[in-house]
């Protein structure tokens, strides 16, 4: 039975008469899956099935029916600005002088968070705590990052989307784990873009009791929208940070992950859809207007 499902869908997604999203979110999972039906290997896809529950929990509620997105909320470090490089210079500069090094382990956990709690993953993973405080390492790090944030760059399709769902009436919200005085320095050159969201949420809101991975910011960000607070079903986040993902999911959202590279692929399996960027994103997979330019 498990079989003849998915022989439908992998002759459905081949044919591409099945809903888009389906075959958008999985393409290498079923590229995969296709070869275990060629062997007839049932134990192989039972085992696949169950890793990848994500995906084919979504796929069976496209099927059924599920509803419409109507709001659009982004992460911004990682996502919309290339700004988790800076992070990144400067925590390998502070732990070099311990003599150790920064990888992409400890990077996993710590984006997305407050700057408080990712400091206290910080000094505490790497064994440091002893000779350098959460909060000394933040006073620190802050005098190269306030630097480096005002030379923020876009990351690819950022611009493009942004614009897009707002030129279509989709409105768009920002949820970001920065504090107010870091979102300045880090959007200074970049106003107009984000004068397009309806609304922001940082990451010293009042109401943002808890940092991502809680759910605290999404929902505050849902209440915000106009007639709020919007059904967590009709909106699609998207995040770069595996804390963000998680975020989101526990606020009962659709996410899309754009990932850096560099990331543990095993971060990937919490979120609804992989991109490799911004600009892979196709809106009629999550029933939002196309793009009229194809080239931008
Ligand atoms: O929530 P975002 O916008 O990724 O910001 C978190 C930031 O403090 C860096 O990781
Ligand atoms: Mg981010």
């Amino acid at each position: 039975m498990a079989n003849a499902v998915l022989k439908a869908l992998v002759l459905a997604s081949t044919q591409r008469s099945f809903h888009r999203r389906i075959f958008h979110l999985s393409t290498n999972k079923l590229k995969s899956l296709r070869s275990d039906i060629s062997t007839s290997n049932l134990q192989t896809y039972k085992r696949k099935q169950r890793t990848q529950k994500s995906h084919f929990s979504m796929a069976a509620v496209s099927v059924s029916g599920k509803k419409p997105i109507t709001q659009v909320i982004f992460d911004m470090d990682g996502l919309l600005l290339d700004t988790e490089k800076f992070y990144t210079q400067v925590q390998e500069i502070i732990l070099a002088r311990y003599n150790k090094t920064f990888d992409w382990s400890l990077k996993a956990k710590m984006m997305g968070m407050k700057a408080i709690e990712a400091a206290r993953v910080f000094v505490n993973e790497t064994g440091i705590s002893e000779s350098l405080s959460a909060e000394e390492f933040l006073v620190e790090r802050e005098e190269m990052l306030r630097d480096l944030f005002p030379t923020s760059d876009l990351m690819p399709g950022a611009s493009r989307l942004i614009r897009h769902l707002h030129a279509k009436g989709i409105p768009v919200g920002l949820a970001t784990g920065s504090h107010r005085r870091h979102f300045e320095l880090k959007t200074q050159g970049h106003r107009e873009l984000f004068s397009l969201m309806h609304h922001v949420v940082l990451g010293d809101d009042p109401e943002v009791k808890q940092g991502k991975p809680s759910p605290d910011i999404f929902l505050a960000a849902a209440k915000r929208f106009e007639g709020g607070p919007v059904d967590s079903q009709q909106i699609l986040v998207f995040e770069d940070a595996p804390s963000g993902v998680l975020a989101a999911k526990n606020a009962g959202m659709s996410v899309v992950m754009v990932p850096d590279p560099r990331l543990d692929s095993s971060y990937h399996a919490t979120a609804d859809q992989i991109l490799g960027s911004l600009l892979d994103f196709n809106p009629s997979d999550w029933g939002l207007p196309p793009f009229e330019d194809v080239e931008n």
